[in-house]
């Protein structure tokens, strides 16, 4: 089974924008709610892959409750904790450029998070586990990593795709996967990724032993994968971008999904990449045809 936390989801509440005025009155000419947060957002993509999931983390009130509906429409089972509070609503407005305001999101108290450990301490080896997104502001950092640890004692495999002090507070900590995108790797190591061999050289950085695979993915330039045998560098599709939201998140489930079904990492990295890129073409998450579709574009090189 393949389980994913969101410790702080969101309804993404798209806007579409003709010509935005800031400080003016704007007029959507089209909108749309979807269950969002990234380890939802891997859950919704594993299930249109047909692959089993469950969504975990803290969810409330009505926001949560509509996103609790969407999950079971879309066939996804949850096990969310209720925190009695509001998830918050994420706008995401499109006009010609594309831009996010993401809300704060509740208080989680000691007990809730003790909830979430327990959770975790239930899964069995061979199990997956993907932490994805922010920390809510009243939770630790280093909450990934403890999870993490609870992982590594029952051999599940832990997966993050994360950013800041969470993502290195886990180097040095046994993982399956690593994501971040070359923004998030250089912000790590105070630097500017501008090229494949920066993104590989830091991505062997984070590896450091303890990662089994890292991959960094770096928008339409391609994404690389390193691990401890070899060195990987796909491609991406050409196509019209149409969406950001959930792309990363994306490129996650796609090479969760090739590596369950073929346990061939370097046939995942490809499908991870063509699922990227098939939900950056799209309006909202990419449906899996297309995600098939795209995956015979992607070549991947082995670079050493
Ligand atoms: N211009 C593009 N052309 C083709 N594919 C793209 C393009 N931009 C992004 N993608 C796809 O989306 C994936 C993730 O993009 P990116 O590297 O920007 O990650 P990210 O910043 O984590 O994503 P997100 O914007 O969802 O947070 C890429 O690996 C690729 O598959
Ligand atoms: O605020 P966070 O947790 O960093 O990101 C949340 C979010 O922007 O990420 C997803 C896309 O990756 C969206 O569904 C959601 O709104």
């Amino acid at each position: 089974m393949i389980y994913t936390v969101t410790l702080n989801p969101s309804i993404d509440y798209i806007m579409h924008v003709d010509a935005f005025k800031e400080g003016g009155l704007n007029r959507a000419t089209k909108t749309y709610y979807y269950p969002g947060g990234k380890g939802i957002n891997v859950s919704r993509i594993l299930s249109k892959l047909d692959i089993s999931t469950t969504a975990l983390g803290f969810i409330g009130g009505f926001t949560g409750q509509f996103i609790q509906e969407a999950l079971e429409e879309a066939h996804v089972n949850h096990n969310f904790i209720n925190t009695g509070q509001k998830t918050r609503i994420n706008v995401k407005l499109k006009s010609s450029d594309e831009s996010e305001i993401n809300g704060p999101g509740p208080e989680i108290t000691n007990d809730q998070q003790h909830e979430l450990l327990q959770q975790v301490d239930q899964l069995s080896k061979g199990d997956f586990l993907v932490v994805a997104g922010s920390i809510p502001k009243t939770m630790p950092p280093s909450f990934y990593k403890e999870m993490a640890k609870r992982c590594e004692e029952n051999e599940a495999h832990f997966v993050a795709d994360t950013s800041g002090e969470a993502l290195e507070d886990l180097i040095g900590t046994k993982t399956f996967l690593l994501k971040p995108n070359h923004h998030e790797l250089g912000e790590l190591f105070q630097t500017s990724i501008e090229t494949k061999e920066d993104a590989i050289y830091h991505a062997k950085k984070l590896m450091n032993k303890s990662a089994d695979n890292v991959i960094v993915s770096m928008g339409g330039d391609g994404a690389i994968l390193v691990n401890h045998e070899y060195t990987l560098f796909a491609n991406v599709p050409k196509g019209e971008v149409k969406n950001s939201v959930g792309a990363g998140d994306s490129v996650v489930s796609g090479f969760l999904a090739g590596y369950v079904k073929t346990q061939n990492v370097k046939e995942a990295f490809a499908y991870g990449v063509a699922a990227g890129s098939a939900t950056a073409f799209s309006d909202d998450l990419a449906e899996a045809e297309y995600i098939h579709e795209l995956r015979e574009q992607v070549n991947v090189e082995v670079l050493s």
